[in-house]
């Protein structure tokens, strides 16, 4: 990767479960003695051309079955952050999928504890500063999350808030209504995938009834022209992820994605990896490809990654060393 795409950002949609790599998944497979339906790394490279969402998701959560230890968990989460890093991410805000670990017979307390470890020396090893969000399969019942959340509190989980994702169709937000009024309860942010696969009014219904502070894809908002003004209006962040876009298909090819039209619309877009392991590639490949196809300027960019830094839940002060270390970025640039 060019230093031109090292661009200072803060990646705030990105499942740790989702960058789970091919060979790590190997790896860990044969640690914890667990025989893989596809167990060569070209039997598993040749599963990731996906249909839908619903078909990533098979094999996204089949994947997870080699994550076991506190170390597995860790692990992954430290190949996270070298990528990252190495893509020019500064802060990250990560997701993991609790219900999903335990769906499986691991407690709680081995992912949060794994997860979090490698979260904990994150600043000092690769100059990211982290956050961790749990976020609930919204295919599963309110009361599966609300037992989880409960858990997750009574454990002291250093969470900092809550997310949604999983099969978007047939689970509209209406059904989580008492989570995140619960969530909210706890002094918790919120946040939500909407209008990734599903229609405008999951993104108007995930604003009205859940209250969140950002959403996750929200790309069909521009079906909507009133829920575009709404967005613009409210600058609610919208965080698009390109390269997952085209590889579920929920666009035909990246020409055709929104984004142009988004940010000429003045909405609050941030540029994400999502689940780079199955998408082809981090924070650097979604931008690089973005410049290919759009000819992105260095004024883009810059308010694209400025977004970024604006719209994450880090602290004032970290924000505004990212914002001059952004800055920077620019200044050289002229
Ligand atoms: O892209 C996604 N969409 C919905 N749920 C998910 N869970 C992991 N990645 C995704
Ligand atoms: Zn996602």
């Amino acid at each position: 990767m060019t230093t031109e795409f090292l661009l200072p950002t803060a990646e705030l949609h990105l499942h740790i479960e989702g960058t789970l790599e091919p060979e790590l998944i190997l790896e860990l497979a044969a640690r914890n003695g667990i025989a893989l339906p596809h167990p060569t790394l070209a039997d598993l490279r040749a599963q990731y051309e996906f249909t839908d969402l619903q078909h990533f998701l098979d094999l996204y959560y089949a994947n997870m079955a080699v994550l076991v230890t506190e170390a597995d968990f860790a692990d992954m989460t430290r190949a996270y952050l070298l990528r990252a890093q190495a893509s020019g991410v500064r802060h990250a805000e990560i997701m993991f999928d609790p219900q999903a670990h335990l769906g499986r017979g691991i407690p709680l307390s081995t992912a949060v504890r794994g997860i979090s470890s490698a979260l904990a020396s994150s600043q000092d090893e690769f100059g990211i500063s982290t956050a961790l969000i749990a976020a609930f399969l919204r295919d599963q019942s309110e009361e599966s999350a609300l037992a989880v959340l409960e858990e997750l509190l009574a454990m002291g989980a250093p969470i900092i808030g809550i997310g949604l994702d999983s099969a978007e169709v047939g689970n509209p937000p209406s059904k989580f209504i008492r989570l995140f009024e619960r969530a909210r309860a706890a002094g918790l942010r919120r946040v939500a995938h909407a209008g990734e696969e599903g229609p405008p009014s999951h993104v108007w219904d995930t604003l009205d009834l859940l209250g969140v502070e950002r959403i996750d894809h929200g790309i069909r908002s521009v079906e909507d022209s009133m829920l575009v003004r709404r967005l613009a209006a409210d600058q609610v962040p919208l965080t698009v992820c390109p390269l997952s876009n085209v590889r579920l298909r929920a666009v035909d090819t990246l020409a055709a994605h929104p984004l142009p039209q988004m940010l000429a619309s003045g909405l609050n877009v941030c540029i994400n990896s999502d689940d780079p392991a199955y998408f082809g590639g981090y924070m650097g490949e979604n931008f690089q490809s973005l410049v290919a196809e759009f000819g992105l300027d260095v004024d883009a960019l810059e308010l694209l990654a400025g977004n970024s830094i604006r719209s994450s839940f880090a602290p004032e002060a970290r924000k505004a060393q990212l914002l001059a270390e952004l800055a920077a970025w620019r200044a050289a640039r002229v």
